[in-house]
């Protein structure tokens, strides 16, 4: 608390991955009168877990994606789940696959592989207009042009892992462009990229062990506010102060803002003044994916070996991507099965009871195992990211005919208000590098202005024009 009193004060609002990062940011250029004001009742926004079956199960960030090849870049969540001793095994997404459709296991492998390098094809197409300066494209449109043109159920439910599983969000909705740095950023090594594995976290202090081990590293309890939820930002030139739901008040010489984009597009949180044009047209711009795991506790395991299973239905994106705990490398004799659903298809079971979204899950499991007598799960669980108020969604993702200035108008600053949050990120949306990242340029940005001499306004685009008038004639 005795620093608390010295040098500028800086408000952290949001207790995630980016909000942390932020903090050590600060702290560690000497800057210590900074409060992180969180809604929750614990730091790591994101990275929640919950107790399911007799396990610490993961309910949002689950995989460390990409790591480190050799000496090259290392994914910073990667270092600090090392420096944690965070337990993970490495997940084969590509490798330890069974495929169904709705008469059972039927191989189609051969399918699946292709439709891989379909995805990479793609993203190589991206990266050829990115050398050119050509305008952005939706992903189907990428898909297209390079002659992915899934026809079958089973081309559908493999184009669907690749794509949808990952971004959230269908190829329509999608970027061409912006979902191949997406990938290419995070796993090719030609690109900076830090590694193609994906490790799992299967630690039992949960994933989010890294980020609050690493708080409890450098925060004091006086630099930290639980259980408070901002309900008003009023922002100028010269400060920042917060209003609380339960009435209280912080001022702050600077804020950081690093509520999800979900949360900023719902204005559950008001600003006075209202945000400028620029930046609500970036906030909306940019779009909240969801991606939900549902997960089933059985007496004992009667499913597939490998560690993942694909289902593909008449209906794309029906209960498609399954994963097995109960393997030797995760939980064995777990019993523990989950399924993953996205976008739409997701926002459609958060308005179901449970009930109902067990009954049609059981109804694909029961296809899949035609000739086994399964039994009811005994327990049954998914969170609802969508309609939960802290977050309105997983994660960002780009629309098609992606503008560039956007991203850089949902970065910049409004007089002494910052945001940051893996939205924010150019290269790494939609991923916990995206967040810390972002935190770290945030605070590095907000030091600049404090130590001075000048406080440069971060670039934004008062208006995003077209390259050619609409008319031309
Ligand atoms: C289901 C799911 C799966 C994912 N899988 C992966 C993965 O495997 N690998 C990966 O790299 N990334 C994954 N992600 C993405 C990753 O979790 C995020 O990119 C990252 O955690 C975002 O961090 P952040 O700090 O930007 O935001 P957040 O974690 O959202 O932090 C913002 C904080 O603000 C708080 N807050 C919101 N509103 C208010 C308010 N009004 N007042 C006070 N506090 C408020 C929230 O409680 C939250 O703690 C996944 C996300 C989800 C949801």
């Amino acid at each position: 608390a005795a620093a608390a009193s010295n040098g500028p004060r800086v408000l952290i609002l949001g207790g995630g991955v980016s909000g942390v990062i932020a903090a050590r940011t600060l702290h560690q250029s000497g800057i210590d009168n900074f409060v992180i004001v969180e809604a929750r009742d614990e730091l790591g926004g994101r990275m929640m877990t919950t107790t399911f079956g007799g396990k610490t199960i993961e309910q949002g960030a689950n995989w460390i994606q990409g790591t480190q090849t050799g000496k090259g870049p290392a994914n910073p969540i990667f270092t600090l789940a090392k420096k944690h001793n965070v337990s993970t095994q490495l997940n084969d997404w590509s490798g330890s696959v069974t495929t169904f459709d709705t008469t059972g296991a039927v191989d189609w492998l051969d399918v699946f592989d292709a439709s891989g390098d379909d995805f990479d094809d793609m993203t190589v197409a991206a990266g050829a207009r990115v050398d050119q300066n050509l305008v952005d494209l939706s992903a189907r449109t990428g898909y297209s042009l390079i002659k992915a043109k899934p026809k079958t159920d089973q081309e559908r439910a493999a184009e669907y892992y690749q794509y949808d599983w990952e971004y959230a969000q269908t190829p329509e909705e999608s970027s061409l462009i912006a979902s191949a740095w997406g990938n290419n950023f995070t796993y090719n090594t030609d690109q900076g990229g830090f590694s193609e594995d994906n490790l799992m976290s299967i630690d039992q202090r949960g994933f989010k062990a890294l980020i609050q081990l690493e708080a409890q590293d450098f925060l004091t309890p006086s630099q930290i506010q639980l259980n408070s939820v901002v309900k008003n930002i009023t922002y100028s030139k010269s400060g920042v102060t917060v209003t609380l739901t339960n009435g209280k008040t912080l001022t702050g010489d600077y804020a950081l803002c690093t509520f999800s984009l979900g949360v900023l597009q719902n204005d559950d949180v008001k600003f006075q003044p209202e945000l400028p044009d620029f930046k609500q047209e970036a906030i909306q711009s940019m779009v909240m994916g969801t991606f939900t795991k549902i997960f089933l506790k059985f007496p004992k395991k009667f499913w597939f070996d490998t560690e993942m299973g694909i289902f593909a239905d008449s209906t794309r994106g029906r209960y498609p991507v399954w994963q097995s705990l109960d393997h030797p490398n995760f939980f064995p004799g777990s019993g523990i099965l989950f399924v993953t659903v996205t976008g739409d298809f997701s926002i459609r079971i958060e308005a179901l009871s449970d009930q109902k979204v067990q009954a049609e899950v059981m109804e694909v499991v029961r296809m899949m195992y035609p000739n086994i007598t399964v039994p009811e799960p005994s327990e049954f669980f998914f969170p609802r990211w969508h309609t939960n108020t802290l977050f309105r969604g997983s994660y960002s993702n780009w629309p098609p005919a992606l503008s560039s200035q956007h991203i850089d108008n949902l970065r910049a600053n409004v007089g002494r208000l910052y945001f940051s949050g893996e939205a924010t990120s150019r290269k790494y949306f939609g991923f916990l590098q995206g967040a810390y990242f972002e935190g770290q340029t945030a605070a590095n940005n907000i030091l600049a202005c404090i130590k001075g001499p000048t406080c440069a306004n971060l670039e934004h685009f008062t208006q995003i024009n077209n390259v050619l008038p609409y008319e031309n004639n």
